[in-house]
């Protein structure tokens, strides 16, 4: 074994650089590192194991694979001054009030690209075609349901949307394969790109989206987006009566972010919606004196905390469901030492005992915070998406726990949009999230991308219709390179990952292999990102490929301990006790589901996490030391 990591070093060179730059502790622990992998043993470790693997591996990203990219240079200001989170993300950075704000680059976690082949090599057409396009829908079995395939919808247009260029773009399939696409050729924008002070990078995108965790995607980006989602009344936002968002005259959802929305999104906006309007009346129950301001600033504060949480120690915990992770996530928010101590005492030690909520200081390892192209790039996962929307019957007699009968199935394409947005108000919103719950997601792999997304209507940043159909998944290929996002072997070799020699590295499929062959010949170095994500062997109960994984672990971490309103300002002073004690004793998207709908989970739900399907079994942690296992 240590022979073969020997020479997998001198077959790849690069590798060598990269060590040759690193101090000695580093390459020592790359080298452990690189050797585990090779051992492709580190998910069958026992936790504790694990979640040491994870850290190490963890520190050598933060240290190798944040990038500056330069153009900020915002101002210094008075920190006390802002105390909440504002409209467009500005002032949350100690130093630099800029950081972080609407508007500012993506950052990188590693270099642009350096592939030589071009923007249509293979044609993205035919990647589309031959590797991505359903043939069958393909489901994830039990482990992952409707509501957690709209979550990371959600959370994407919390964190992050690239500005386009008033300049088009048209692909047009070759004649070799034009009918078998669905669009023989269609337009869309260029991802805007501007000059940046970096020497590292000579152009980036700009984000038009706070990348902060601050519920943007409710609370919207920018202060027109803030007014017009607020009531100012109590600190309310806008709610219709029926439970769902309100509509604008033109159908458009009042809400923090109506692009490219569907039902399943914009349910989920309503229900945080719901959330932060119940968090103002406690509020105002217990603090009369705070005014319409002081509400709202305050129950912002509370339910993005919450949404991060959740996102966290629940979402995450589902996406990658082993010991390891469940451990891992719940360290990352209340720490090694777990939530009793924490409550008790505080955060009392590092990152690691006390978990990066609540740390003294906000960390950004010396390159300002941004959310990346490469972050953008490995969410890409419309293959999550299924063909039909499942509607069940919630009226039935239905004994507890079983699936409840199905009475319609609506095409996905006619729940996208001012259709779907019809769709959702007749079917309600209790119908509805009772049937996302029952309905499995899609899997993230090869040939399961859906075919209503190779002619769709997207939306523009108000949310209206598009004048030109799209070929998503022919786009996402296209979008990835015109970004210069490293493709597949590249990226791994920038995340300290062992790349592929030969398709038979990366799947087993004798039948992937051959159409593998047929796009990109025998030259591994050509395989697109997306494609290699989709392709690869996934650890057990992981829901999506180990390399987007060591993207999510530095990521995930980042946006909690890069922002001052989880470390500094993480306190009843800032928060309120009232405000806090809601956060604490708020644990799931289930306990959120309960709150406003009290009888939903209990007769519907039989499973243990709001994020698996309804009607599998509860888990159980018995590998987990009792104190890091979530509440029964
Ligand atoms: C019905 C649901 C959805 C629709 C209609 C939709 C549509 C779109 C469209 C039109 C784009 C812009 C493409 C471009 O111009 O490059 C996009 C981008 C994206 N979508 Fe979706 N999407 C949906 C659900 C999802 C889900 C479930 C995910 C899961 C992670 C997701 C992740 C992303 C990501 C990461 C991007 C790239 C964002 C960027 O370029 O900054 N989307 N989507």
């Amino acid at each position: 074994m240590a022979f073969s990591v020997f020479s997998y070093f001198i077959i790849h060179p690069q590798l060598w650089n990269l060590i040759s730059n690193m101090s000695l502790f580093d390459s020592i622990l790359f080298s452990a590192i690189h050797f585990v992998d090779k051992l492709g043993v580190w998910h069958r470790l026992p936790v504790i194991l694990g979640i040491i693997y994870l850290a190490i591996r963890r520190h050598l990203h933060q240290r190798y694979n944040l990038l500056h990219v330069g153009g900020i240079n915002g101002l210094k200001y008075d920190t006390k001054q802002f105390s909440y989170r504002t409209a467009d993300g500005k002032c949350n950075h100690p130093t630099d009030d800029t950081i972080g704000s609407q508007g500012t680059f993506f950052g990188r976690n590693m270099p642009p690209s350096s592939s030589p082949y071009g923007l249509l090599d293979p044609h993205p057409t035919i990647v589309a075609n031959k590797l991505l396009a359903r043939k069958k829908f393909i489901d994830n079995g039990k482990q992952f349901n409707m509501i957690a395939c709209s979550w990371i919808q959600f959370m994407i247009h919390d964190w992050i949307d690239h500005m386009e260029d008033t300049q088009q773009v048209e692909i047009r399939a070759p004649n070799e394969i034009a009918n078998g696409c669905p669009l023989k050729s269609f337009k869309f924008y260029k991802t805007k790109k501007v000059a940046t002070k970096s020497p590292s990078l000579k152009a980036g995108c700009l984000n038009t989206r706070t990348p902060w965790w601050d519920g943007s995607v409710v609370y919207g980006n920018n202060e027109d987006g803030m007014r017009r989602v607020r009531t100012f009344k109590d600190g309310k936002l806008k709610i219709a009566a029926d439970g769902l968002l309100e509509h604008d005259e033109n159908g458009i959802p009042i809400s923090g972010d109506v692009r490219n929305c569907w039902a399943g999104f914009s349910l989920l906006q309503a229900l945080f919606v719901k959330e932060h309007n119940a968090v103002c009346d406690m509020l105002q129950e217990n603090y009369p004196d705070f005014d319409d301001e002081e509400l709202y600033r305050h129950a912002r504060l509370v339910t993005s905390a919450l949404i991060a949480k959740i996102h966290t120690i629940d979402w995450t915990v589902e996406l990658l469901k082993t010991d390891t992770l469940l451990a891992g996530m719940r360290i990352n928010w209340y720490g090694f030492l777990g939530k009793k101590v924490k409550d008790l005492f505080g955060h009392i030690g590092g990152p690691l005992l006390s978990g990066l909520v609540g740390l003294k200081r906000p960390r950004d390892h010396g390159v300002p915070y941004s959310l990346t192209e490469e972050f953008s790039s490995v969410y890409r996962m419309h293959s999550l998406l299924p063909d039909t929307l499942i509607i069940r019957d919630i009226n039935s007699t239905s004994s507890e726990f079983e699936c409840p009968p199905v009475l319609e199935e609506v095409p996905m394409r006619e729940m996208v949009g001012k259709e779907g947005e019809k769709r959702l108000s007749k079917i309600g919103m209790e119908k509805m999230l009772v049937s996302m719950g029952h309905q499995a997601s899609g899997a993230v792999t090869l040939w399961n991308y859906p075919s209503w997304m190779r002619n769709l209507i997207a939306h523009d940043i108000n949310g209206e219709d598009r004048a030109d159909l799209v070929d998503m998944a022919a786009m996402e290929i296209y979008r990835d390179r015109e970004r210069e996002v490293a493709r597949y072997n590249e990226f791994r070799r920038n995340l300290l990952m062992i790349p592929i020699s030969k398709w038979e590295d990366l799947t087993d499929d004798e039948e992937v292999i051959e159409a593998l062959h047929q796009v990109y010949g025998n030259d591994v170095e050509k395989l697109d990102l997306l494609v290699g994500l989709h392709a690869e062997k996934k650890i057990k109960g992981f829901a999506i490929s180990e390399t987007a994984f060591f993207i999510f672990l530095l990521v995930a971490s980042r946006r909690l301990e890069a922002d001052r309103f989880f470390t500094t300002n993480f306190n009843s002073k800032t928060y309120t006790q009232k405000g806090l004690d809601w956060l604490n004793s708020t644990e799931t998207m289930k306990d959120v589901i309960d709150r406003h709908f009290p009888e939903m989970t209990k007769k519907w739900m039989k499973c243990s996490s709001a994020f698996a399907v309804w009607d599998s079994e509860p888990d159980h942690m018995n590998h987990l030391p009792l104190y890091l296992r979530p509440a029964p």
